[in-house]
């Protein structure tokens, strides 16, 4: 099922259930690890039963059970051990999935979410709730769902039990139950508001440590080290302030949970004994019976006063995992089978963000194939919003862009398969990311199986010479997360080298050059200029000697206007 559709059908729904949907591959699994659990939980109750009987008819008559007793009590214990086994192997393996598919689910709607992100939303929180979430709801789907369904069963099957013994035990039974239910209510909303605040003092912790070393230089230059400290202290002491204070309250509940699975045992074993029909010597066991017929129980009614904080993690994580999606292939996708150079056609394409104040205004624009053009325009005109909607990062709200082959008609990018369209098309950003690891293996993102030659001789046409003093082990040298270890030029030339292996039919360069010196500016240009005529070039830049080297150069503000003509 689409994410997307997923949300809309739950949108509104419990975001526990809304949820769901995303499991749904799970389900079989989950419901035989449920099931798994039932069966070693009834055999656990029929080993208590047996066993007092055994021993109580021993105590009491001086009798040994009959073999039948001796051989169902080894089969009990035997099965117990099997099914413990087995639940353990089959819950730890269901844990690890649930968790991967929500995890999954939730970077998938990050990458597909990056255009609606606003201020508000901060990549630490985020983290949080890719890590700390997805946990308590792994633990909430793999465990506790199925503990649940469990513990119903147990209560139905328990409580007709007893009732086949009489009606007074299982009276005392339920109302125990319901007892210890009305006495947990209040302690519901301080529970959620407690679990709330440690889940929100931990978000803050997590973006205060994104803060604290993504911004280490600002941090350092402005002074700010003693205040970041102070602020993470603080968000510190509200986690365990909250988680201490929740904690007491635990125990406490637990306190309650205890007094009354006692007042049911004293209340199961006085209608036992009052009942004339059982056997004196069966009390004990229908004692014990019931005993570990309420530890499942008791369980769930734990489970239950916890539920509202995991409710809050589903939010997140539901709202994460369905963050306003780019449907970059709304449109059919058709075969597009061509060679050469590529052109652009912008048609009245315009883009806005979460915010909704337009980006970029429509735009029209028409790039011959192998044509290099330089976009220039304004601080704030939608330069870089124009160079994302031509590489497809994101789509236009409204008209739309076309590739135009050589020969044969021009065709919807929108329409173009997602991966071939990758392959046709390349953006190199000014901030072009740069993941930790070596050269090599950056390289290696955009062309799997690069070998060294080829990212040498990339690297070389980018204007990049690794010399062995900067680069003592070559294309194996390991440049720091972000990129943070190499100079901002390095980094463009890494980045334009990484595109090239691609060997793009249309090559859109967004303010490349920005940081470098005019010799490497120069040299890098060169790179590009050797793509003329094999590969459309569309150059976004301030800089006037990064333009000239363009065939043609284009106001951005100059493209608002449609055209009286347009090509068919
Ligand atoms: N993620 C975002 N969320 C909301 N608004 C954004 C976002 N990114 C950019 N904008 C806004 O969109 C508008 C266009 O931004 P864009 O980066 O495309 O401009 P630009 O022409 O490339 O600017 P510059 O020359 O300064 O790089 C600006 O007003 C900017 O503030």
């Amino acid at each position: 099922m689409n994410a997307q559709d997923t949300h809309t059908a739950t949108r509104g729904d419990d975001p526990l259930w809304g949820l769901i949907p995303y499991l749904a591959s799970h389900r079989l699994s989950l419901a035989w690890t449920g099931l798994v659990g039932l069966a070693n939980n009834l055999a656990l109750v029929f080993l208590a039963v047996a066993g007092s009987y055994v021993v109580t008819l021993a105590l009491a008559e001086g009798q040994l059970a009959s073999p039948r007793w001796w051989i169902a009590g080894g089969a009990a214990v035997l099965l117990r051990v099997i099914l413990t086994w087995h639940e353990m192997d089959l819950s730890h393996s269901i844990a690890y999935r649930v968790l991967a598919a929500l995890r999954m689910g939730l970077f998938d709607g990050f990458s597909r979410g990056v255009p609606s992100r606003s201020p508000g939303q901060h990549t630490g929180r985020l983290a949080a709730t890719a890590m700390g979430d997805t946990e308590k709801l792994e633990f909430f789907y793999a465990h506790t769902l199925t503990q649940l369904a469990a513990a119903v069963v147990i209560l139905i099957g328990g409580t007709t039990a007893l009732y086949q013994i009489g009606w007074s035990l299982a009276a005392g039974f339920v109302i125990g139950l319901a007892t210890l239910v009305l006495l947990t209510l209040p302690w519901l909303r301080t529970n959620v508001r407690l679990g709330e605040t440690v889940q929100r003092a931990k978000s803050n912790q997590s973006a205060l440590a994104v803060d604290l070393l993504s911004g280490s230089r600002e941090i350092l230059g402005f002074g700010l080290q003693e205040h970041v400290q102070r602020q993470l202290a603080e968000a510190t002491e509200v986690v365990a302030r909250a988680e201490r204070h929740l904690k007491v309250r635990e125990a406490a509940a637990a306190n309650v949970r205890e007094l009354c699975s006692l007042a049911i045992l004293v209340v199961v074993f006085l209608a036992a004994w009052n009942q004339p029909a059982l056997d004196p010597l069966w009390v004990p066991a229908v004692v014990a019976g019931t005993l570990t017929l309420l530890s499942p129980l008791m369980d769930a009614v734990a489970v239950l006063t916890q539920l509202q904080p995991h409710r809050a993690s589903a939010a997140r994580v539901l709202e994460g995992i369905s963050m306003a999606a780019e449907d970059l292939s709304a449109a059919p996708v058709l075969p597009f089978a061509t060679t050469g150079p590529l052109g652009i056609n912008v048609r009245g394409a315009c883009f806005s963000y979460a915010d909704g104040a337009p980006a970029l205004e429509p735009c029209w624009l028409s790039v011959a194939p192998g044509e290099h053009v330089g976009i220039s325009g304004r601080s704030g005109a939608g330069k870089t919003t124009l160079a994302r909607l031509l590489a497809r990062l994101w789509a236009p709200d409204a008209g739309s862009i076309e590739l135009i082959p050589r020969t044969g008609r021009s065709v919807n990018a929108a329409s173009v398969d997602l991966r071939v369209f990758r392959s046709l098309v390349t953006l190199v950003e000014q901030d072009a990311i740069i993941f930790h690891g070596s050269v090599l293996e950056n390289m290696r993102l955009a062309v799997p199986g690069t070998t060294e030659g080829q990212a040498l001789d990339a690297l070389g046409r980018s204007g990049l010479v690794l010399d062995a003093g900067r680069w003592p082990d070559g294309v194996h040298t390991t440049i720091g997360e972000g990129g943070t270890s190499v100079s901002g030029g390095e980094r463009a030339r890494i980045a334009l080298a990484r595109a090239l292996l691609v060997q793009p039919r249309v090559l859109v360069l967004d303010e490349t050059t920005a940081s470098l010196d005019a010799a490497t500016e120069a040299i890098l240009l060169d790179a590009v200029a050797a793509l003329a005529g094999d590969t459309t070039v569309i150059t976004i830049s301030h800089r006037e000697s990064t333009l000239a080297r363009c065939d043609r150069r284009i106001e951005l503000d100059n493209l608002h206007t449609e055209p009286v003509s347009q090509p068919a």
